[in-house]
């Protein structure tokens, strides 16, 4: 796993999927019923209303298959009694009957319609929900080889082909093998010697409809994924759409989105076009059956062998049959859809995160004045670049209450600290340990509540500020989350926004300016308390009054807690106990500010660039 390239979305399989990982295209083709037994699971919840659409399901059909035997005896009975009066009371008993048949089969039909829908939404929605609080939960492995247009696009129309099957052509399938088999059983007993030529015709029909719904499957699966090209497209487009338009690229990005749809178009075009061919060769065939019964039967009652009712009797259950066989065909064709649709969604919640919770979590232990750090003779490389390492033997230890501060060059492996105290990624080599607990061997939830982090791209939902800062520890009060706001210096601009707290801030915070989105971020680590602190400082420059405040929301924010900051600012770095100078992956220097700035290496070079324009202001 760990040196597969970055792969599309189907890569990440689960390990039970055995050597072979990814089964071959053409194997898989062969088990649309299989592909679509994974959704079973999320039938299961619903065996009752399963059961209960199945049984309005056998009564509409019965229904349905008792329609020719009353048209039978309306035909031979009422029709042909003696005396004149009499035939017409006979009739209106026959047509009471023939019109009780039918209100039955509309009652059973509109209840077995409803809960079958029901179904089919209920299903889809489960199915989404797992499916994302699945993707949700990944370790950033899995979106470095995933575009999540791409997940969104399964969330929508993957699931949505997959109600469709459920809420729909599943129930139209299962009517309509009822109703065929219905039919063939009930001509079997009313003329048997019609059952070899019928036999003979679903042969016909069926086979070539099997041989193409498969195509259809795969060409199906084909469409769905260029759709989700194309959504991938778009989603990472529309998040770009300033530097787009800056860089006048608005024409060449509509041509590339242009291009994926014309993509999905086309395959979903050579699916049509083969489901085409069998609805036309399913008709035609549907029709020279049909024709070949009546022929069948005119002659049976021209020799006087049958009735005229027995004919219209026999006409109407090869009416039915074949158009159950007609009907099933087209159903094929959409479970095969649907197969393709399902596979997909299956992969995506097969996928297992490489980083996940051991068997059995170890508590880590209570802290008051911060929590320790260690970092012991680490290796690590990304899983996509086994070859290089980002950090080599690195070792650190971190005091409760210290404030260690990180410098290096761009790449140096800072962020990288970061992320593995996090346990974003497993390290090759070497132990991460938080409070004395090896990372991997706490929940991933308890390791995470002990930390926060400050990012240097602030995060803003798209919600209010509020709301936004409550992020941090969701069941904290108003008043919490304004003291949280005064601590990082937020909470003047907030109240002077239109609606204060409750302003929204627009999608990715487009409504604030970067410091204070800085400090809205920070508001929310400091509403967290977390005994582990990791800030990412701001490289993009702020004006000097920004940069003051953002200064002293930080400065609050570390107080009282350890903190590791990745810092680019004279006074964060003058603030620090200790300054850990890294290149390369490695720890090259460590000491405070004028230590290390009398050695005169690495850091003071640093510092000579870095810290230049600060300094002079
Ligand atoms: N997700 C990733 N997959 C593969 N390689 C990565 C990934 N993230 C970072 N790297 C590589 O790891 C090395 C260390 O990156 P890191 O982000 O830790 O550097 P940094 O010191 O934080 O840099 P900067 O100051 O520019 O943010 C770099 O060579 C980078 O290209």
């Amino acid at each position: 796993m760990t040196s597969a390239p970055p792969a599309p979305l189907h890569d990440p399989l689960p390990a039970d999927h055995g050597p072979g990982r990814r089964p071959n295209a053409v194997a898989q083709a062969k088990r649309p019923v299989r592909a679509l037994g994974a959704l079973g699971p999320f039938l299961r919840p619903y065996r009752g209303r399963i059961a209960l659409a199945g049984l309005f399901l056998l009564l509409a059909a019965a229904t349905t298959l008792a329609f020719p035997v009353a048209l039978r005896t309306l035909i031979d009975q009422g029709l042909v009694a003696a005396e004149p009066g009499a035939r017409v009371l006979q009739l209106r008993d026959h047509f009471v009957a023939l019109f009780a048949v039918g209100a039955a089969l509309g009652v059973f039909s509109g209840a077995r319609f409803y809960l079958v829908s029901w179904l089919g939404e209920r299903i889809t929605a489960d199915l989404r929900n797992a499916v994302y609080a699945h993707v949700v939960a990944q370790s950033p492995e899995f979106f470095e080889s995933t575009r999540t247009g791409e997940v969104l696009s399964r969330l929508t129309t993957d699931t949505t082909l997959v109600q469709t099957v459920v809420g729909s052509s599943l129930s139209l399938g299962l009517r309509n093998t009822l109703m065929g088999t219905g039919a063939l059983v009930m001509l079997v007993v009313t003329n048997p010697w019609v059952m070899t030529q019928v036999l003979g015709i679903l042969v016909l029909v069926v086979l070539p409809a099997l041989y193409f719904g498969r195509s259809v499957r795969k060409l199906s699966r084909a469409s769905q994924d260029r759709i989700a090209d194309s959504s991938a497209i778009a989603a990472e487009v529309l998040n770009a759409v300033p530097i787009v338009q800056s860089y006048t690229q608005e024409r060449r990005e509509a041509g590339r989105f242009g291009s994926a749809t014309e993509a999905a178009f086309d395959t979903a075009r050579r699916r049509s076009r083969v489901r085409a061919l069998l609805v036309a060769f399913i008709i035609s065939a549907t029709f020279g059956a049909l024709l070949w019964g009546l022929y069948q039967g005119t002659q049976a009652v021209l020799a006087g062998r049958i009735t005229a009712g027995h004919l219209g009797q026999t006409v109407v259950f090869i009416i039915l049959f074949v158009g159950s066989v007609a009907a099933l065909s087209e159903v094929y064709g959409d479970l095969q859809r649907a197969a393709g649709a399902t596979e997909r969604l299956m992969e995506l919640l097969a996928a297992r995160s490489p980083v996940h919770d051991p068997a059995q979590p170890q508590a880590l232990p209570a802290v008051s004045a911060g929590s320790s750090v260690s970092l012991r003779d680490v290796v690590f490389h990304y899983p996509s670049r086994p070859r290089q390492p980002s950090l080599l033997h690195f070792t650190l230890d971190v005091k409760p209450g210290e404030t260690v501060a990180i410098v290096g060059p761009s790449g140096a492996g800072k962020s990288t600290v970061f992320q593995l105290l996090l346990r974003f990624y497993d390290v090759q080599q070497g132990e991460v340990r938080i409070d004395g607990v090896p990372v991997a061997r706490a929940s991933l939830h308890a390791l995470r509540s002990r930390v926060g982090i400050v990012p240097q791209d602030s995060v803003i939902f798209s919600t209010s500020a509020l709301e936004n800062i409550r992020y941090g520890r969701p069941e904290a009060t108003d008043a919490e989350v304004h003291a949280a706001a005064r601590a990082a210096y937020a909470h003047d601009f907030i109240t002077a926004l239109p609606e204060g707290y409750a302003t929204y801030l627009g999608e990715r915070g487009v409504r604030l300016s970067g410091g204070q989105r800085q400090r809205i971020s920070i508001a929310r680590a400091i509403l967290k308390n977390p005994p582990l602190l990791l800030l990412d400082e701001a490289t993009s420059a702020l004006d000097a009054e920004s940069e003051r405040v953002v200064q002293a929301a930080l400065e609050t924010a570390m107080q009282d807690r350890t903190t590791l900051v990745i810092a680019h600012r004279l006074a964060t770095v003058q603030r620090a106990d200790r300054i850990v100078v890294m290149e390369a992956g490695e720890i090259v220097d460590i000491g405070t500010h004028a230590e290390l700035i009398a050695r005169g290496g690495l850091y003071a070079r640093l510092a000579a660039m870095q810290f230049h324009h600060v300094g002079a202001a």
